[in-house]
């Protein structure tokens, strides 16, 4: 297997993108506009600088793993000779079904077809497809090149042949994969967004402020981000997603999306990628933080 197509070029897709590319796979990476793929392949770059600062890799290996990378604005374009496809487009089930028609009509026979959906059912998602045997969840974690974690999630018909392929394949990437049975926010969400819910809803009642309740999770529990920053960091707008789908899947009121979070999103404050969540993240706050370090 080396022949990969990674869908979306967003905060996870980059990641992923990077971390076949760096292990030698070929990587087709396709988004629906030229720009969200010139962003990810900026990041990438920007991500393998920051590992030859740490002396982990040579110049000529990023060339080789830029190399490896080549982009694509159509899905029927990319993935003619792929072996296995990692869907990381926005988490949106309507938008999942779609691309997952789409990969079964253009992609080869026996090409294994992957979701790093965060809580997305991986049943109803193969059953968008006519090879339901071959879909499984792959859910890598973010910062995708440095978290060791793969969740990998089997659907009602994922068979064995396509579990252990894809099982095997993440320890290939220097990863550690996780067997989870295909249940909503899987298992890594449905113990995080709680938690990220929980302390929205402690900003919400007024006791206590963001950097505050950042602060006593990272100093009191030795988290190395505050649940609000990790909010921000994965984008508000894939919280509400995930919490909707556990909320709707569960029927249970302990997952319905803070108000706050859900205007937050309406808003348009995603987080890190727009520029502001709960944290500023705009180049004069940024420049500000810069300065203020200098003057110490
Ligand atoms: C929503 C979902 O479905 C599932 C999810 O992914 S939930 C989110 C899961 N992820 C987390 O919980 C991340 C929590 N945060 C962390 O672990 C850390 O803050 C962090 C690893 C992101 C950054 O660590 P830090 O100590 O604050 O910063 P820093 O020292 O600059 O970076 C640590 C390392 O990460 C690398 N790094 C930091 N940010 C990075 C990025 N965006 N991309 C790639 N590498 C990055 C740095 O180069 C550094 O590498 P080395 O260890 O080789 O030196
Ligand atoms: N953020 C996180 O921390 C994590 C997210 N995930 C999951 O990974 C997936 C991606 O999330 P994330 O990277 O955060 O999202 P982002 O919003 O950062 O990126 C999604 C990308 O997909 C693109 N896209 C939308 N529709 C299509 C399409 N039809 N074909 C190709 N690309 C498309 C978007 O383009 P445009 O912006 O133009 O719409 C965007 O560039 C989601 O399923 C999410 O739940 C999993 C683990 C962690």
């Amino acid at each position: 297997m080396k022949n990969v197509v990674v869908i979306g070029a967003g905060t996870m897709g980059n990641g992923i993108a990077h971390t076949f590319a760096q292990s030698g796979f070929k990587v087709n990476l396709v988004d629906v506009s030229q720009d969200a793929l010139d962003r990810g392949v900026k990041t990438i770059t920007t991500n393998l600088d920051r590992i030859i600062a740490k002396g982990n890799l040579t110049e000529e290996q990023k060339a080789e793993t830029l190399g490896n990378i080549t982009t694509f604005t159509e899905l029927k374009e990319a993935v003619g000779t792929a072996d296995l496809i990692v869907e990381a487009a926005t988490e949106n089930q309507d938008l999942k079904l779609k691309i997952f028609g789409q990969m079964d009509e253009f992609a080869p026979e026996n090409c294994i077809l992957a979701t790093n959906t965060s809580s997305i059912s991986i049943t109803k998602i193969a059953a968008a497809t006519k090879r339901a045997d071959k879909v499984i969840g792959m859910h890598f974690m973010n910062p995708v090149p440095i978290m060791k974690l793969v969740e990998i999630i089997k659907g009602y018909s994922t068979s064995k042949e396509t579990f252990d392929i894809i099982y095997d394949m993440s320890k290939t990437l220097g990863k550690v994969p996780v067997e989870v049975n295909d249940y909503p926010g899987f298992v890594a969400n449905r113990i995080l967004m709680p938690m990220i819910n929980e302390s929205i809803e402690t900003l919400y009642n007024g006791v206590a402020g963001v950097e505050e309740i950042d602060t006593v999770m990272k100093l009191g529990m030795a988290h190395p981000m505050g649940p609000l920053q990790l909010a921000d960091f994965i984008g508000l707008d894939v919280c509400l997603a995930i919490l909707n789908v556990m909320y709707d899947g569960f029927k249970n009121p302990k997952y319905a999306p803070n108000p706050l979070l859900v205007n937050m999103v309406m808003a348009g404050k995603l987080g890190v990628k727009s520029g502001e969540g709960f944290y500023d993240y705009s180049e004069s706050k940024k420049a500000e933080k810069v300065s203020k370090m200098f003057s110490k």
